[in-house]
């Protein structure tokens, strides 16, 4: 909610509904005195009429301080970050700094200035002010939590013309909100949130950040570009749904299965599902994770906005089923997934899946969640259950179509060259994956030695497979079942069975 004071006093000029009367009262005021006051007396009560009743703009202002008490004020960092965007040449004095994690360095005003804005044929006048405070006020800076001596009172002032007044407020104020935080997101470093062990919280795992890296976009990933569309469609509906998820009473969160072979891009797909949203990317290692209590203490300190990850979700941890676990309270089955549990774990499945779908997501946003896995049938059924992840999405073996994006933006090759007829043959008759591929795209900067590297790999891998495969029915297994339940070798993209909510 915004708070909102004015700082226009009701003037003497008021009394007067136009510039017009004044002036004809005062005209009236210097004829009378013309008559009976001598001309110094005159002057002095003129200078005094003129002082209360002079005409005064009919203006409002608005104040809006950096602080209100020992909280920041939102409003105030939102304005700054809007007017930096009009800065405009008249501007001499500006502060600029960069920390040591930003991308880009950060304007700041150094000195009271003026700056004109419009909005929907509103004339604003935006003025940046700051006094020098008799006694400096402690407060502790939000981003790097140290405590800091302010100085200076910062505070901007908003003019407009009275009778805009509730444009400004019910339009203006809300665009400006809102233009502030599209900026300060395109400005947005993605953070890789990992789990760290804190000596001094008595060795429990604690979230540690650092920038997310990864330059990995939905350009550069090599899907069915159908399925790529799906995705982003998804992805942005999901953002731009808040209301929706109110209105059907359900927790504002979307769950993405991604399962494949190994190198087929389910690690690349969140990065560039965290690249394109800018939220920021929780990376839990559930063998890190000991216990249920633990595991919420993390989950409560995951920020809005952002992706919670649990890769290999089938190997990472055994998580015993919730009929097991609530029956008997230890641990658990053997079978595909299923190992004997540590002494000291006292993590479930029911804990893990509980959480996310209950507390955890009506605490907070616009959370995803992703499990990633190379076996998708060794899943515990509860986690494949319809409505709990959202959409299963299928990453799998190189594609042509993959093939041709990889040599575009791996070797900026866009036409024809005489190894692709080959290598296509090759790829349509073999499962092999983008990583493999990718990799030996980089073994040079001649795309020529590349490619024909390429084909020579391709061929060594075919004749491999193919040995092996013999060997294998030589002695009776079939070796499509060695493979993962990978089931052909059709593009990445969405099952069948995909759930949409
Ligand atoms: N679909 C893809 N498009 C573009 N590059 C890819 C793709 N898949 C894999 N790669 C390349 O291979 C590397 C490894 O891929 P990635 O880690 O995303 O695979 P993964 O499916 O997560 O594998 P794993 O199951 O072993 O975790 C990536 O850094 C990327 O360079
Ligand atoms: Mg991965």
């Amino acid at each position: 909610m915004v708070v909102i004071s004015f700082s226009s006093m009701p003037s003497a000029s008021s009394i007067f509904s136009t510039y017009a009367s004044i002036s004809a009262f005062i005209m009236l005021v210097q004829t009378i005195l013309n008559q009976f006051v001598p001309r110094q007396i005159q002057n002095h009560i003129l200078n005094i009429i003129h002082y209360y009743f002079k005409p005064k703009p009919n203006k409002s202002t608005i104040i809006i301080e950096e602080r209100d008490g020992m909280s920041t004020n939102e409003l105030f960092n939102a304005a700054e970050t809007y007017l930096c965007t009009k800065i405009r040449p008249n501007i001499e004095r500006l502060k600029i700094s960069k920390r040591h994690k930003d991308t880009g360095v950060t304007i700041k005003f150094a000195q009271c200035e003026r700056i004109a804005d419009t909005f929907e044929d509103v004339n604003l006048e935006w003025r940046f002010m700051f006094e020098e405070r008799k006694k400096s006020s402690k407060r502790i800076d939000e981003d790097t939590d140290d405590i800091v001596l302010d100085s200076e009172k910062r505070y901007f002032e908003l003019c407009f013309e009275k009778n805009c007044k509730e444009k400004v407020l019910d339009s203006y104020i809300p665009y400006l909100i809102e233009r502030a935080q599209t900026i300060r997101a395109e400005k947005k470093v993605v953070k890789l949130h990992t789990l760290a062990c804190a000596s001094n919280y008595g060795g429990s795992v604690v979230w540690d950040s650092i920038n997310l890296e990864h330059p990995s976009t939905f350009e550069t990933l090599a899907m069915d570009a159908e399925k790529k569309k799906g995705i982003i469609d998804d992805l942005d509906r999901f953002v731009r749904r808040k209301d929706f998820y109110r209105k059907v009473g359900r927790a504002w969160k979307r769950g993405y299965l991604l399962y494949g072979p190994p190198g087929t891009g389910k690690s690349s797909l969140i990065a560039a599902m965290a690249n394109y949203l800018k939220f920021d990317i929780y990376d839990l290692e559930l063998t890190n994770v000991r216990r249920d209590s633990d595991l919420r203490k993390l989950l409560l300190r995951t920020a809005n906005r952002s992706i919670l990850v649990i890769e290999d979700i089938d190997c990472s941890v055994d998580l015993p089923d919730r009929r097991k676990s609530s029956k008997t309270g230890k641990d658990f089955a053997d079978g595909p997934g299923h190992c004997h549990h540590p002494r000291d774990q006292q993590f479930t499945l029911s804990g893990l899946l509980n959480f996310i779908d209950g507390l955890w997501s009506s605490c907070g946003d616009e959370r995803i969640i992703i499990f990633t896995t190379n076996n998708k049938e060794k899943l515990d059924p509860a986690l494949l259950r319809p409505g709990r992840m959202d959409m299963h999405i299928h990453m799998s073996y190189l594609t042509v179509e993959g093939f041709k994006l990889l040599t575009s933006t791996y070797l900026n090759i866009t036409g024809h060259h005489r190894c692709f007829g080959e290598i296509e043959e090759l790829i349509e008759g073999m499962k092999v994956s983008p990583a493999e591929v990718a990799e030996e795209l980089m073994q040079s900067d001649d795309a020529d030695t590349s490619l024909e590297g390429l084909v020579d790999f391709l061929k060594c891998k075919k004749s491999l497979v193919e040995s092996n495969s013999l060997s294998l029915k030589g002695k009776g297994i079939d070796s499509e079942d060695l493979d993962g339940g990978e089931k052909g070798k059709g593009v990445v993209g969405c099952d069948e069975s995909d759930v949409e909510v």
